[in-house]
């Protein structure tokens, strides 16, 4: 059975007419956010040019959750475009519009219009941490080592 969490959502005025966001299919880890932009706005993006695009949506999530905003494989895959900061994070206790921070990293122009599934939203949990300040940390069998200290094969 797939959890769920209820999350309050508020449309701001440029959000008005557009579907509020949706998992796709039943098992979907993310819901599409579409690009709030005003009609006949066009926001083109040239090579390594980045965005900051609305999604007309102020939510309230739950406490200890988060949401993330990451890319969608098909842009990315097709278009170059991806989330410049990803994954986004959205607080729980942030009111403000939920926006989209886009990058083109193709060579040619792409171009988002009102509507456009641009990205999506995971709801994930979250666990704040405490410190427990010590002098040494417990022996591993990595210890140091990271990087590629493994190897490649
Ligand atoms: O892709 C994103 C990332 C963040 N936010 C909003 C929600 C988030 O709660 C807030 C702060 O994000 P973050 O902590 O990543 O940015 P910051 O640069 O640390 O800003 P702040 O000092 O406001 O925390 O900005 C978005 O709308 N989209
Ligand atoms: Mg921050």
């Amino acid at each position: 059975m797939t959890n769920t969490v209820t999350i309050e959502v508020k449309r701001l005025p440029h959000g008005e007419g557009l579907p509020l966001p949706k998992y796709e299919t039943s098992d979907s880890a993310g819901m599409d956010l579409y690009a709030a932009l005003a009609d006949g706005e066009r926001v083109t993006l040239g090579p390594l040019q980045r965005a900051m695009i609305p999604t007309g949506l102020a939510m309230a999530l739950p406490h200890r959750h988060e949401a993330q905003i990451r890319p969608r494989s098909g842009l990315a895959a097709k278009n170059g475009i991806t989330c410049l900061n990803t994954p986004g994070t959205i607080d729980a206790d942030y009111r403000g519009e939920v926006k989209v921070i886009l990058v083109n990293l193709s060579n040619d122009p792409f171009t988002i219009e009102r509507g456009m599934r641009i990205a999506q939203m995971v709801i994930a949990p979250v666990t704040q941490g405490t410190w427990a300040e010590v002098s040494e940390l417990g022996a591993t069998e990595r210890g140091e080592g990271g990087f590629g200290s493994t190897g490649t094969r």
